[in-house]
Order: structure tokens, then sequence, then C-alpha cells
């Protein structure tokens, strides 16, 4: 079977339509960084697409502004879709509007939005992962099979999902997990996906981290068997983002 491509993905998340006020105003950037992260992105040298898959999802209101900038060897990811065709929805986006996109980026009703994301040709990174207080409690691997078993019954076909293990304690807080925490979890997911789905998917899904990933701690992330990329937040919006698509490269000198 073909090795796991590496996944990169980029979730700019909330970005501010102006340049911040003061510096009280902190967040995942603005929109001068998305156009500012675009030229960095299209003038930087990352391994070919056959080494790994670079995706980033702007909020909507940047959609087709970077899907028109972004070079054509990364993909354009919406960070959301609604689960049913059309209604009255406020705030929701149906599948429709999002034609031109090749991922959704999920974080609630995850079963649900992964269904129909897939029904509705979409690829979806479904994002799974426990609180603190589930880690100190020590029920991490029960939580996050019990959310990847969700999925796993309302799908049939795991071509289109990428997985993303991000534990909630390390998303934007700057408290990355250890690689040995994160392979840990991606091994206990794997060898779930083996017992409940079938060997053939464990061998095939990615399962990708995120949470605080930045370009220091991405290479020995990367170096981990089971971490086959990353979701990455806030440093998506910097010029590092290159460092850590780069990290593909650990595994390519691997393998
Ligand atoms: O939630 C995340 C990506 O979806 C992770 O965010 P940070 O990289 O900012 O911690």
């Amino acid at each position: 079977m073909a090795p796991r491509k590496f996944f990169v993905g980029g979730n700019w998340k909330c970005v501010n339509t102006r340049p911040l006020q003061s510096r009280f105003e902190s967040d995942n950037g603005t929109g001068e960084d998305v156009k500012k992260i675009v030229t960095v992105l299209n003038e930087a040298e990352v391994p070919s697409e056959d080494v790994v898959e670079v995706v980033v999802s702007p909020p909507y209101v940047f959609l087709a502004q970077v899907k028109g900038l972004l070079r054509l060897d990364f993909a354009v990811a919406a960070q959301n879709c609604w689960v049913r065709k059309g209604g009255a929805f406020t705030g929701e986006i149906r599948r429709l509007l999002l034609r031109q996109n090749h991922c959704v980026v999920i974080f609630e009703f995850v079963a649900d939005k992964v269904a129909y994301a897939l029904s509705q040709g979409l690829k979806a990174i479904a994002c799974i992962g426990e609180t603190l207080e589930q880690r100190e409690s020590g029920t991490t691997m029960d939580v996050v099979a019990a959310q990847t078993k969700a999925i796993a019954e309302k799908i049939s076909d795991w071509t289109n999902v990428v997985l993303a293990y991000e534990p909630v304690w390390a998303i934007g807080t700057g408290k990355v997990a250890t690689p040995a925490q994160a392979q840990e979890v991606h091994d206990g997911l794997r060898k779930w996906l083996h017992s409940n789905v079938s060997p053939a998917v464990a061998e095939s899904t990615r399962i990708i981290y995120g949470g605080s990933v930045n370009g220091a701690n991405s290479k020995e992330l990367a170096a981990q068997p089971d971490v086959d990329g990353f979701l990455v937040g806030g440093a998506s919006l910097k010029p590092e983002f290159v460092d850590i698509i780069k990290a593909a490269t650990v595994k390519s000198s691997s393998a």
C-alpha cells in the first residue's frame, strides 16, 4: 500500500477584517495578514505535491479571494459546512456555496457533518480531541475512540477523510502535546480503526495532529510514525507555516 501522504492544513479560523487597533486585541490575524501569508506561500519553495498535500482554510469572507490568489498546488477549504441542503439556519453555509472547495474543517456535530460533507463530494478534516479534565482523569483514549466511533457509524468510505487529533487543551494555548503524547493517541486511533473499521482503513487514513504546532516543534512531531501531518491554527498565518510544510521531508527522508 502507498505510504500516507503528509497533510498540512492551515486553519485560519477567525481572521479580523481590519488591522488590530491595540495590543489588547489578539487573535489569529487580520485581513492584511491573509494577503501577506498568501504572498509568502506563493513564493515559498516547498516539497512537491507528491510529498505533501497542503490545504488552507480561510474564513468564508476570504474564500474566493484566497482561491483566486493562491498557488494551484495548494487547495482551499471551507471551515465548516451545514448538514442539510438549505433552510433558515442563520450563519450556516450550505454545501452549494462551497462548490469549489475541497475540504471542510469540522468541529461540532462532527459525525453528521463528516457524513454529509462526504455525501456531497467534499473531503473532510474531522477534528476530535479530549479536554484537559478528560486527559487528567485518564480517559483520553476512551474519549477519542468514542468520537471516532460516532464518525465510523455514519460513513462507509474513509478515502476522503483526514482525522485530526486536536487535544482541546492544546488549541491556541501554546501548550503542545509532546511527540510521545501525540504518538500514543495516534497509534491508539490507528489500532481502533484497525479493529473496528478495517486494517486497510487504518493503514491508509491520515491521522494529523493539531494544537499549538509551530515551525520549531513540527519536525519532532512529524518524526513520530503515526503523525501524518498537522492542522495548524495560529502559526498558519505566519511565515513559519512554510517550515511546518517542510516538516514533510522528515517523513520522505525516513521512507
Ligand atoms: O485548532 C487548531 C487548528 O484547527 C489548532 O490551533 P493552534 O495551532 O492555534 O493551536
